[in-house]
């Protein structure tokens, strides 16, 4: 390892560093000892590759003159505090209680800081707020002299190599993609990606890179998500428990590894851990409990000041003294109730401990030196990270094809049913015949066969020679729709109908043929007993409103066709009609409108728009889940990135699924379009984007696919019912109606009704309101996303 040679420009560490006294004692141990006998098998050559160049102060970032690494300039030239906590306060939101309170640290440049604390003190939380993935209520952080999140401070981004506590991993990736997926987004060129893959993977004894991150062992995850904060030389690491379930041998390797890059490369490193002595080889150790820091020196110097073998020895004694502390403080304040008083400052904690002999000049702490403000980082965060995202949205979809299928095979599903289903006309309708005119078949209870039992108009059409004109009526019967069902009585017909077994009873009185007759050949000088005995008496089920006017439609229909069939049969004027209404040809539609056809447009519009929104929420809940986009963040991805590779993507699967829903509704089942296909296109094209963008409002509202699916839910049935697809809005209550217009789907749901059933385009009002409405809504939930993004991103 003695070979390694620093690049030109580079110091080597001097003070902080090159003490030796936290390594010295830790060479000493039993674990020193292992870790230098194996340090021979230590494959030298990833080692000193990776710490060289793991310097942010190096001209070009780049290792061994390698000047394909990100453009990352020096930091500065002189070494300071690489990362200042003052003063820092925090709470969580929802969360009674102060997670930080009042806590200092200070980080010297090229060093490794360890934090250590028992769970739930805090550590995450000050680890998260120095990468900028959160903000503290109170107080300052400055990483290289700037605050986190500011836009030229690279944080997020490539001036912070972040290793979070999760995995934040999607499993679903192999190693080498997931490398390459954050090698891009840190900028780095793929050749580069490939070449720090292949060795970072060999030193992490990462076994195979074709292998599913999701198929390695938990330890084995954690190096490869070690391996990723690694991967661009950060010039600030900041690891979250980065050796649990990670074998011995290979956990001092990384801290070898993290020695090397603290000391040869001038990376500051900041780590946290569970393994208390092995926290002794960090440069500077930092304790803290319940929100504030107890102490922060060098591991020897912290064992010197409170007389103490081990750091656990310490830390207890630190605990009791600060829990003595806090039990004087209740009883000076006994109304004091909730949380534990602490001390005013992290030095009160210190104060009352036995004075060590400490060297002014010795203190690592430089917090009040305003030299350290000036060292100001120049990281430019001016790559796009959009293809690197669109990267990794479509590998996600090529191992994850459930949401490409769900996008080909559901709009097939739903168009085909709604061809199948909906608009249909109900068929095999039963009715109950009494017929006391005349027996027109053979058997009683016998369907109705042609014309069997009537004979026939005669030459000459009077009241003596029309005959079983009851039989020709049931005949003219719709016996498509209707099927006759023959009864002796009218309360047996009745029965049926209540029975269920029939929807409506129909009864010829007695003699029902020679009064019809008289009724036709007298006309008005007919009797009042020969227009009453010419009467069809009808009794209907009206308990299922669509079948029930349906019927009466149809008998309707087949009385006008009788009483044009007797005229026609007898040769007399047929003009002379029951109803002196001509009904002409449409202006707009079929004499016979379709249901379906009133549903198509907003059956197309609801299809798509809910498709897009499905997709949309369920892909960016999954990035979410896994941990990835919150990584991709802390990585220097923004949100604009991200949400622009999701459109992209989105957009490509909304358009195969528009395309199938056209295919099956216009050409399979031939439903009516009279109008300009493009203006279809373009307005479904539209509604998938409004469905998107609703659906980027509803993943960054909800964390979890229940709460999101309720969203969804309840997004979904209010916006079926008032858009108008199911009933004309005209028809809705008075209150709801302008309710109803304002929504989404309705004005696009009447615009491409007018499009589709009129022929219209888009000069009509009614169909550019569609449009317009359609766009201010997609400009409504995109700007309710940011608003959100960054009302969590100022509250977290
Ligand atoms: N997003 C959050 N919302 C609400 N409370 C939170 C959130 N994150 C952390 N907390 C709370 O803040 C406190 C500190 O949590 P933090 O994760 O920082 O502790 P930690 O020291 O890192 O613990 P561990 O060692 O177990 O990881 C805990 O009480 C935790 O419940």
């Amino acid at each position: 390892m003695d070979d390694i040679e620093l690049e030109e420009g580079r110091t080597a560490p001097t003070t902080a560093t090159s003490n030796g006294h936290s390594n010295g004692g830790y060479r000493a141990s039993t674990l020193g000892r292992i870790r230098d006998e194996l340090s021979t098998a230590l494959r030298v050559e990833a080692t000193t590759e990776l710490s060289a160049g793991a310097n942010g102060c190096t001209p070009n970032g780049g290792s061994n003159g390698t000047s394909n690494g990100p453009s990352i300039p020096p930091i500065c030239g002189t070494r300071g505090a690489a990362i200042v906590i003052k003063d820092a306060k925090k709470s969580y939101p929802l969360q009674s209680g102060i997670v930080l309170d009042g806590f200092n640290m200070t980080v010297p440049e090229g060093t490794i800081y360890s934090l250590l604390g028992a769970s739930g003190c805090g550590k995450t939380t000050v680890l998260s707020c120095v990468v900028g993935r959160r903000r503290l209520n109170a107080g300052t952080v400055r990483v290289l002299g700037l605050p986190p999140g500011t836009p030229r401070s690279g944080m997020p981004g490539p001036t912070i190599g972040y290793m979070p506590q999760e995995l934040s991993l999607y499993g679903g990736f192999t190693v080498a993609e997931t490398l390459k997926y954050f090698g891009w987004v840190a900028g780095l060129p793929s050749d580069v990606v490939r070449e720090r893959t292949t060795k970072l993977l060999s030193f992490l004894e990462i076994p195979t890179e074709d292998r599913l991150v999701r198929d390695l062992s938990g330890g084995q995850q954690r190096r490869v998500s070690l391996a990723v904060t690694l991967l661009h030389r950060p010039p600030v690491v900041i690891l979250d428990e980065p050796t649990v379930g990670v074998d011995p041998v290979l956990r001092q390797n990384i801290w070898d590894l993290l020695l090397r890059m603290t000391r040869e490369g001038n990376t500051t490193v900041v780590i946290t851990t569970h393994y208390i002595e092995e926290a002794r080889q960090a440069d500077t150790i930092g304790l803290m409990r319940q929100g504030i820091l107890l102490a922060e020196d060098r591991p020897d110097r912290l064992l010197a000041r409170y007389a103490c073998q081990t750091m656990e020895e310490v830390f207890l004694k630190l605990s009791l003294r600060q829990q003595r502390a806090l039990v004087q403080a209740q009883a000076a304040a006994p109304v004091t109730v909730g949380a534990l008083p602490v001390p005013d400052s992290p030095d009160a904690a210190r104060e009352d401990a036995p004075e060590p002999v400490v060297d002014s000049k010795d203190v690592l702490t430089v917090v009040d030196d305003p030299s350290l403000l000036q060292c100001k980082p120049v990281y430019l965060q001016n790559q796009n990270n959009t293809w690197a995202c669109l990267w990794k949205n479509f590998t996600y979809m090529k191992r994850n094809p459930v949401p490409v299928i769900f996008v080909i095979i559901l709009p097939i599903i739903q168009c085909g049913l709604f061809g199948m289903t909906v608009g249909r006309d109900p068929d095999d309708l039963r009715l109950a015949v009494v017929n006391d005119d005349v027996q027109c078949f053979p058997a009683m209870g016998g369907a109705v066969e042609g014309s069997v039992g009537f004979p026939g108009y005669p030459a000459n059409c009077t009241t003596k020679t029309l005959r079983h004109l009851s039989c020709r009526m049931l005949d003219l019967i719709d016996d498509d729709r209707i099927s006759i069902e023959q009864f002796s009585s009218v309360p047996l017909a009745l029965e049926a109908v209540r029975a269920g077994k029939a929807w409506g009873a129909l009864h010829f009185p007695a003699n029902y043929s020679r009064f019809l007759a008289a009724r036709h050949v007298w006309g008005r000088y007919a009797s009042d007993k020969a227009l009453n005995h010419s009467e069809i008496s009808v009794w209907m089920d009206m308990s299922n409103q669509y079948i029930g006017h349906m019927l009466q439609a149809s008998l309707s229909l087949s009385v006008l066709r009788f009483t044009r069939d007797i005229q026609e049969g007898c040769h007399w004027n047929t003009r002379a009609t029951p109803i002196p209404v001509s009904i002409m040809e449409p202006v707009y539609g079929q004499l016979e409108p379709s249901f379906q056809d009133f549903c198509l447009p907003g059956m197309i519009v609801t299809t798509v728009f809910f498709m897009a929104l499905l997709v949309t929420v369920g892909s960016i809940l999954e990035e979410k889940r896994d941990g990835l986009m919150a990584r991709s963040l802390s990585a220097g991805v923004t949100v604009h990135e991200v949400l622009a590779s999701h459109v992209i993507v989105q957009m490509i699967l909304m358009v195969i699924s528009m395309i199938i829903v056209l295919v099956m509704l216009l050409c399979v089942f031939q439903l009516t379009n009279q109008g300009p296909l493009f203006w279809v296109i373009a307005l479904c094209f539209l509604q998938g984007l409004c469905g998107m963008s609703l659906g980027f409002f509803i993943s960054c509202l909800c964390d979890s696919d229940m709460a999101a699916t309720y969203m969804g839910v309840g997004a979904f049935f209010p916006l079926i019912f008032l858009s108008g697809m199911l009933w004309p809005v005209e028809g809705m209550h008075v209150l709801l109606r302008s309710v109803g217009w304002a929504l989404p789907l309705t004005l696009a749901t009447s615009s491409l009704r007018s499009i589709m059933g009129r022929g219209w385009s888009i000069a009509q009002p009614a169909v550019y309101l569609g449009f317009v409405s359609t766009a201010v809504w997609i400009g409504i939930f995109m700007c309710i996303t940011l608003i959100t993004i960054r009302v969590q991103k100022r509250i977290s």
